[in-house]
């Protein structure tokens, strides 16, 4: 089916030719690259956890979550950070190692922190007091020793997009380092024979270039440490310094390697464990757009062409908006290649619109591409991050199907929506009938 005389001829993506992968599944079509995962994968490995002794990775869930994703990541030997009961769920669904699990989220409710600790997730990371009383509660009347990280905030904004920065003071995120809260959380942990404080976790932000960020965040979060043995004999055992590491949108530029943002990270804590006398803690890092983010594409179809003489042409595709939010959430940049004439002169200044009764719903603005008609298959590319996971079922659109290809094969790892799945919660009351 894939024949070879066509890859000189069609765009092909790990192997297919992703014209056939259209035809075949259909589109919109999430095609996710198992091989591109495994490879990031393998980069963590040799350049953080083979590399420096006592450290620990965990893949952030939230940018691509589904069964078959957790299957690749126990594979691959990572652990799994998860932010909402769904995300648990999901995990838990998977038989994922429970003990390599991460809990995050800045409002876990009850039931999401029962489950939690019902499942005995790895480490609860927990975000405010509030949090901490149910906590406390549940694992007590569960006779339970919970593990738990705080989550801190180090007052350091994230140089990136407003809605993804998290590390500094005016966030929703994390409890504030000068604060009583902090001593109080302390000392009611230590007190408490059903919590183990392991020690901290922040996060900065998310999709950045910068690794400055981070080493100004470890100055500070050392420091904290250094104070906290100082004046309450407390030992950090463990730090998770979040995720966020970027990538490239653009075929110009290619993603930094982990190095570029791990060896500094660990160069300065072990620098600044030496000089406060500390014994370094075991460090974590929770990526997610840096493992997944490159591994997928998004295939569309093109309809219908609107050219507005002197002022723009709209190409319209047959997704969009509710497939993929980023462009106009957070003015997200990203590049497409036509799959069926990856070759042809792009003598065309055009933009990518969805299909959505929206103006804002824009996928790229002003893309220089080759003279396309409809029935073409446009593949927007590096759509394997924050794609998928945020996609929603707006203006009634059926959520695309998910297909990974491993070895040269591909699976559905989630079926395509059907009209009739958008119904099926659906009620109509007595009286309406
Ligand atoms: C707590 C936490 N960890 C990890 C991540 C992963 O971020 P990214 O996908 O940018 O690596 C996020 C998201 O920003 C986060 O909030
Ligand atoms: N959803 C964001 C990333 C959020 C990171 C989670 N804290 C994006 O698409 O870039």
């Amino acid at each position: 089916m894939y024949l070879q005389k066509q890859l000189d001829r069609h765009y092909i993506f790990d192997n297919l030719d992703t014209v056939e992968l259209a035809k075949e599944f259909g589109t919109p079509l999430y095609v996710i690259s198992e091989n591109l995962i495994k490879y990031k994968c393998s980069q963590i490995q040799n350049d953080f956890l083979n590399k420096y002794p006592n450290t620990k990775a965990a893949y952030a869930s939230k940018a691509f979550l589904t069964l078959a994703m957790c299957k690749i990541i126990e594979r691959e030997g990572l652990g799994l950070d998860v932010v909402s009961g769904g995300e648990l769920f999901t995990a838990i669904s998977a038989h994922f190692p429970m003990e390599k699990v991460m809990f995050h989220g800045n409002n876990k409710s009850f039931e999401e922190l029962e489950l939690a600790i019902n499942n005995n997730v790895g480490r609860i990371i927990v975000d405010n007091l509030y949090e901490l009383e149910i906590l406390q509660n549940i694992a007590k009347e569960q006779n339970k020793k919970v593990k738990i990280l705080f989550r801190i905030n180090p007052g350091v904004p994230g140089k990136t997009h407003k809605y993804i920065s998290t590390g500094q003071i005016d966030s929703k995120f994390g409890i504030c380092i000068e604060e009583e809260s902090l001593n109080f959380a302390l000392k009611k942990t230590i007190d408490s024979p059903n919590l183990e404080l392991m020690g901290f976790h922040f996060h900065i932000g998310s999709q950045l270039f910068d690794n400055k960020s981070y080493l100004a965040a470890l100055n500070i979060v050392t420091g904290l440490m250094k104070n906290l043995k100082d004046k309450m004999g407390f030992i950090t055992k463990e730090l998770n310094i979040g995720g966020g590491f970027g990538i490239s949108y653009s075929t110009r530029e290619k993603t930094k390697p982990i190095s570029f943002f791990i060896d500094p990270i660990m160069k300065s804590i072990e620098d600044n464990c030496s000089k406060l006398k500390l014994e370094r803690p075991t460090i974590i890092i929770e990526p997610g757009r840096w493992i997944i983010g490159e591994a997928g594409i998004t295939l569309y179809t093109i309809g219908s062409i609107k050219e507005i003489p002197n002022v723009r042409t709209y190409i319209s595709v047959d997704g969009g908006l509710p497939d993929n939010p980023r462009p106009a959430l957070y003015g997200a940049k990203y590049e497409a290649i036509v799959a069926n004439r990856p070759y042809a002169n792009r003598e065309l200044t055009a933009t990518i619109a969805g299909k959505c009764c929206e103006s804002g719903d824009i996928l790229i603005w002003d893309i220089n591409i080759p003279y396309v008609k409809p029935g073409d298959v446009l593949a927007v590319l590096n759509t394997g991050a924050y794609n998928y996971s945020m996609a929603s079922n707006y203006n009634r659109l059926p959520k695309p199907a998910v297909v990974l290809i491993s070895n040269g094969k591909p699976h559905v790892i989630v079926e395509r929506e059907k009209y009739e799945d958008l119904i099926s919660k659906d009620k109509i009351p007595n009286h309406l009938l």
